[in-house]
């Protein structure tokens, strides 16, 4: 363990005084930063989630203006912009250095590009058309990356009060409880979750429609869309659900689930069953890698784009 900084001026001090040291509050928060400086950002999009939650819990009640965005059912509200913007505006005041993207900005025209930089990637309001039509499955969700790698996940749900949470390296939680994946290795038996994504042409319903035939003609016991992905993937990762899949979604909606579902003991692989490919607009996700290559394996592919087009 690195001594604090304090520390190293008097380490030639008695035992007892090094004791004392490591008792002085400032000296303990040099130790935790030093052992993990991402912990502090990860307290920060806690705290951030819990208050735009409450921001999008209020609002969920009330009357909403209503835009569309890539088409008539990819909606937007003004509460999706002001929680981007409380969000985004609170972080880059306490981390200047760092960078974000968020799913409005991006719609607003912002570059969809990650660096090694630390990186905030934001879904101020994930499951909008749920959220507009009151419908309870709506999340906050935030997700982290430094070097191109995801250190931790926060995705709050605003109706239900659950905070996931995961951190490289140390586990996923929904509030205190540990969360695990399931063991299920085949498509037989498995309780399957997905999203349409917002293309509607009869193209995309003809590929949407044949996958879901394909696991529903294997006998999944269920095939369930909720009109959140991320809490789709919370659900994987607390082992409500044994996989999921999807063409259409982004990576603000990756990002955050990723790190929950990987340190919930499951994968996060591409629909090719490659590796992941946080840009790409798919993914398959699940307890058990012989079950996420099973999926991948069965799927036609929907075509979405890259976000960082
Ligand atoms: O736009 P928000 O942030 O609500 O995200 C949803 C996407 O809009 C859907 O296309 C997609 O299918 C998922 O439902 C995803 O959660
Ligand atoms: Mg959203
Ligand atoms: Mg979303």
């Amino acid at each position: 363990m690195k001594p604090c900084e304090g520390a190293g001026r008097q380490q030639q001090t008695a035992a007892g005084d090094e004791r004392r040291l490591h008792d002085d509050p400032q000296c303990r928060a040099e130790q935790a930063q030093a052992e993990d400086p991402w912990r502090e950002c990860m307290d920060t999009a806690v705290q951030l989630a819990l208050q735009a939650g409450q921001v999008v819990k209020k609002a969920l009640t009330e009357e909403k203006r209503v835009s569309t965005k890539t088409s008539v059912v990819d909606l937007v509200t003004e509460t999706d912009h002001l929680v981007e913007e409380l969000l985004i505006s609170a972080l880059r005041e306490k981390y200047p250095t760092h960078r974000f993207i968020g799913e409005e900005s991006t719609s607003a025209g912002s570059k969809c590009i990650l660096t090694n930089s630390p990186t905030w990637i934001i879904d101020p309001i994930d499951g909008t058309c749920n959220f507009v039509h009151r419908f309870p499955p709506v999340a906050v969700s935030i997700g982290f990356s430094v070097n191109r790698e995801l250190e931790f996940g926060v995705i709050y749900h605003c109706t239900e009060g659950k905070m996931y949470t995961g951190r490289k390296g140390q586990g996923a939680f929904c509030n205190q409880e540990r969360l695990h994946v399931t063991k299920e290795t085949g498509i037989r038996n498995a309780f399957i979750l997905t999203e349409i994504g917002p293309k509607r042409d009869p193209a995309t319903l003809k590929l949407f429609l044949g996958n879901m035939e394909k696991f529903l003609k294997f006998q999944a016991h269920g095939i369930r869309i909720i009109g959140s992905a991320t809490l789709a993937l919370c659900h994987v990762a607390s082992g409500a659900a044994d996989g999921y899949y999807q063409f259409g979604l982004h990576c603000w909606d990756l990002a955050a689930a990723t790190v929950i579902i990987r340190e919930a003991g499951g994968v996060v692989i591409d629909t090719s069953g490659g590796p992941l490919d946080l840009m790409s607009c798919r993914v398959v996700a699940a307890g058990t890698m012989e079950l996420a290559q099973s999926i991948a394996q069965e799927l036609q592919t929907i075509n979405y784009g890259r976000d960082d087009d």
